[in-house]
């Protein structure tokens, strides 16, 4: 092979190269094997190959390498390789009698799997001799493989794109069930190589000579434009085309024109400009064509010309007068020089020239515009009613045209802020109104909404009760007219709007669900999070439970009846449902925020009650306003169709977290139950905290424990557990014993953050007053609708969304200070250790005492032997029972065991005991305890 420059085309010393060289292969071109076998799995199932052409033996390393163990892999080629091991080689030309007696003596009356053929002719002759050649060696190659290879077997070889190359597919297709010609990544893009894999072979019982013979296979076939992603579907039929397609070419110039056509086809579309590895035309072997003026002037098809002429000349007389005419500008000239540097303009420009010189020596006539005119324009007179019609019909399809154009765009821009939502880049109330449909409001007609649109289109804004209900039921009045009056396009236009509402509601289930999986993942590596969530799971059980509580009452209140009160009462039941929605979405950000709740559990035990009263309603944002008037018109409407949910509500609450809660609308209802219950527990916290003050405190110290964990190390301060009852985020102007509640809690422990300590300072100092402290406590972080939002966006907002309370230094070390004094307080457990050793100390000494007035009044005793006894029972009793450590227990294993006398190494007293024996003897002593207490 010949030598290449080192650093350009084929003699780059490329990736491939240094690969080859660092993993030991002979030849870069083992590479190619390797992407071969990785996309058809060619080695790993084969057990005996035969290499064609392997010197000097890369893809024989390969084979070596990706072969079960042990399989016969025989290399042939002109040149000697040099030994490998587990393999076979020899020295020989493949198209040769001598090597298939070679390979027939190697083979042993096997067959091959595999029939590999890498082969290039060495020389360095014309590009066209050499891809014949090359073709010829491949037919060889085929030769070989079709008396080798068993059925099913497969067949591997290079081939180079040239015109022989579609005979040689349409071949391999009689032969083998699959053929697919691909290029791997390796072989160099400047090289027309490309390799054709075919599979499972046929082995036909008879193979007419002629199909291996490159005289018959190569005669006659003319090139076909497929490009190489066809081939496998241009076996067979192509040969047939192929054969049809004329090979005599009358003119030379058009033959190049023809060869060249595939890869210009057109100047204007260049675009559309194909890759083709056809090779050269027949007969054509330069790069560098030309084209006379005439032609391109008289021939059909001057688009071709230029796209495969590199210039067009003026030889000839009459050519070197259309020099001379006026249209023939000095850029034509130019352009005509050279045809491979001009742009879609010039290529215009020279098509205009064109025109004009044929228009000059009359080869084409110039069209009269006011003949053609009169000859084409028919006018018909037209019915006046027909005219009515037709305008009609402009106008109804210019006006749904209009109303296609204006929901699509509504539509996407819906998409879009819902887009922006979910990526955190707007907030919910940036949101036009109109868009809070997608947060699940649209089935809730809002009064003041109609108005504001109706005054925005300019209408009148004084509508019937009855139109309003109207245009709630159903849509906007024009689209439905459009609707009803619609086309087979309008119903296009419904089905890509439900479309993209169902893949925009996939959309958010999809980001949902990735973000539960983020959300999952994020928690199994925190562990902080999951002593957090053990411990909270009672409480969240508790929480929906007392939903369940509510639907039953929600159930008997439904009974009551239908008149005007339950209306009201069902209104407040829906107002109140979406505050405890409000409230349970808060208990579950509670979790995991606590300093939040400290805060506002501070601010609700400081605020008076009537404030918080009068708050509830004043402090209403313009969010809650609506739902007022909500309530008046959807009054008018089912009761069902109220509690209905919007789509994407209800899509929210397929979701599986969801699944077994009670449905959201039969949480509609009184709240009384709801109130007594949380008394109830109240009294019941209230109770407990007075039956054991020690339990308490050990509660406190348990939690300031396990709390502190969850502080972030930079935190400096520590805070302590809550009970229960400080979770309650529910603001229930109807409780009188809230406020005692949480004063209560604030007596006894007092109060537990750093916000809270700051604003409590502040109250004392004046720095703020009460009221101030309140109207603070309405922002506009306070009231945030969360129905229908994303949860990743949900609890982000429980993040981001609430107010930052700043605090003082002094306060955080006030915190510190009782946090160390608690510390330093004994736990509980050594405190009742402590009382349980004192207990039992006057248990002995009472007994002590008991036995020394029986010694006292035994008449059997001495007074100095009395003495003695009652000094030694009291001295017994007052010291309790000895520590048996004094006596060391050895316990007995293995080889020791049995053995008897002093174990080695143990001083002192000591007791030999069975490993058995002990367990036996601690479990009937177990047993014993257990009768007892039965
Ligand atoms: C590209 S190399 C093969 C590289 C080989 N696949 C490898 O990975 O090492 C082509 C080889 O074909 C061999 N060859 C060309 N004509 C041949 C013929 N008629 N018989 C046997 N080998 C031939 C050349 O000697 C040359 O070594």
């Amino acid at each position: 092979m010949g030598k290449h420059d080192k650093k350009t085309g084929k003699g780059r010393l490329d990736k491939f190269y240094r690969l080859a060289k660092e993993q030991g292969y002979r030849a870069r071109s083992a590479f190619k094997l390797v992407h071969l076998n990785r996309k058809y799995d060619l080695l790993s199932k084969s057990k005996c190959v035969i290499d064609l052409c392997a010197a000097p033996g890369g893809w024989l390393q390969v084979a070596e390498k990706y072969m079960p163990k042990g399989s016969l892999i025989i290399g042939v080629d002109l040149n000697a390789i040099k030994p490998l091991p587990h393999v076979t080689t020899f020295v020989s030309d493949i198209t040769t009698p001598h090597c298939r007696q070679m390979l027939k003596q190697h083979m042993h009356d096997w067959k091959a799997d595999l029939v590999m053929h890498d082969g290039a002719p060495n020389v360095g002759s014309a590009w066209v001799q050499d891809a014949f050649t090359q073709n010829e060696l491949v037919l060889q190659s085929l030769k070989l493989a079709t008396e080798f290879l068993i059925k099913g077997g497969n067949f591997v070889t290079k081939v180079f794109r040239s015109q022989d190359y579609n005979s040689l597919m349409w071949v391999f297709g009689q032969l083998f069930k699959s053929v697919e010609a691909t290029k791997p990544p390796s072989s160099r893009n400047v090289s027309a190589e490309i390799f054709v894999v075919c599979r499972d072979f046929i082995a036909p019982k008879h193979i007419d000579p002629k199909f291996l013979d490159p005289k018959h296979v190569f005669k006659d076939l003319a090139p076909l434009p497929t490009s190489i992603t066809e081939l496998p579907e241009t076996n067979g039929e192509a040969s047939v085309a192929a054969t049809q397609a004329s090979t005599s070419s009358a003119a030379a110039a058009a033959a190049r024109l023809a060869a060249n056509s595939h890869a210009h086809s057109n100047v204007f579309a260049p675009e559309k400009k194909r890759r083709h590895r056809d090779g050269y035309a027949e007969g054509d072997y330069t790069l560098y064509h030309t084209a006379t003026a005439s032609d391109f002037i008289k021939g059909v098809d001057p688009v071709l010309l230029l796209g495969g002429m590199n210039r067009i000349t003026f030889d000839s007389d009459e050519e070197k007068q259309w020099l001379k005419s006026r249209h023939t500008t000095s850029d034509v000239v130019a352009n005509c020089s050279d045809l491979k540097v001009l742009g879609k303009g010039d290529f215009k420009a020279l098509m205009k020239w064109r025109l004009a010189i044929r228009l000059e020596i009359g080869l084409d006539v110039k069209a009269d515009p006011t003949a053609d005119a009169t000859e084409e324009v028919v006018v018909e007179p037209i019915d006046e009613e027909e005219q009515i019609t037709e305008d009609l019909k402009k106008l109804q399809e210019a006006k749904s045209a209009k109303t296609k154009r204006e929901r699509k765009r509504a539509n996407e821009k819906k998409a879009k802020d819902l887009l922006k939502l979910q990526l955190n880049m707007t907030a919910p109330e940036d949101l036009d109104h109109n868009d809070l449909a997608l947060k699940g409001e649209e089935e809730i007609f809002d009064l003041e909404e109609g108005e504001l649109e109706a005054k925005r289109q300019g209408k009148s804004t004084k509508k019937s009760l009855g139109d309003i209900v109207k245009d709630a039921d159903g849509m906007d009045l024009s689209e439905s007219e459009s609707e009803s009056e619609g086309n087979d396009e309008d119903d296009e236009i419904l089905d890509s709007d439900e479309e993209r509402e169902r893949k925009t509601a996939m959309l958010e289930g999809e980001l949902d669900g990735l973000y539960e999986t983020y959300k999952e993942r994020m928690q199994e590596r925190d562990t902080k999070w999951k002593v957090k969530n053990e411990r909270n799971k009672d409480k969240n059980f508790d929480a929906w439970h007392g939903i369940k509580e509510n639907k039953d009452s929600d159930d008997e209140g439904g009974e009551k009846g239908e008149d005007d009160e339950s209306d009201v009462e069902s209104e407040e039941g829906g107002w109140d449902l979406v505050q405890g929605k409000k409230a349970i979405d808060v208990d579950s950000d509670s979790d995991s925020d606590s300093d939040e709740d400290e805060t506002e559990q501070v601010e609700k035990a400081i605020k008076p009650k009537k404030v918080k009263k009068s708050a509830d309603f004043d402090g209403l944002t313009s969010q809650a306003k609506p739902r007022k008037n909500t309530a008046l018109v959807t009054s008018l409407q089912e009761t069902e169709k109220r509690a209905q949910m919007s789509r994407q509500a209800q899509l929210w609450f397929d979701q599986s977290v969801f699944k077994g809660m009670p449905d959201l609308a039969a949480l509609d209802g009184d709240d009384e139950d709801e109130e007594d219950e949380e008394d109830e527990s109240e009294e019941d916290v209230e109770d407990g905290d007075e039956e054991d003050e020690d339990v308490e405190m050990e509660s406190e110290d348990e939690g300031s424990s396990t709390l502190q964990d969850e502080q972030d190390d930079d935190d400096d301060f520590e805070i302590v557990a809550r009970d229960e009852e400080d979770d309650g985020t529910g603001w229930d102007v109807d409780d009188e014993d809230q406020d005692e509640v949480k004063k209560k809690i604030i007596k006894d422990k007092g109060l537990l953050t750093a916000e809270a300590v700051t604003l409590a300072t502040q109250l004392v100092n004046r720095k703020i007053t009460a009221s101030q402290l309140i109207d603070q406590g309405f922002n506009k972080l306070s009231s945030f609708n969360k129905d229908g939002l994303p949860t990743w966006f949900l609890d982000d907002e429980s993040k981001y969304y609430k107010p930052n309370i700043p605090i003082t230094k002094e306060a955080v070390e006030a915190l510190k200070a009782r946090q160390r004094a608690l510390d330093a307080r004994p736990i509980k457990k050594i405190a009742e250790a402590k009382q349980r050793k004192k207990f039992k100390a006057v248990q002995r000494m009472e007994k002590a005492k008991k036995k020394a007035d029986d010694v006292m009044t035994s008449e059997e005793l001495g007074d100095a032997e009395k003495a003695r006894q009652v000094r030694r029972m009291l001295s017994k009793a007052a010291r309790g029972k000895q520590k048996a450590a004094d006596k060391k227990i050895v316990v007995a294993r293995g080889v020791n065991r049995g053995v008897k006398g002093r174990p080695t190494g143990v001083k002192g007293k000591y007791k030999i005991v069975d490993p058995r024996m002990r367990k036996e003897v601690r479990a009937l002593k177990r047993i014993k305890k257990a009768n007892k207490k039965r």
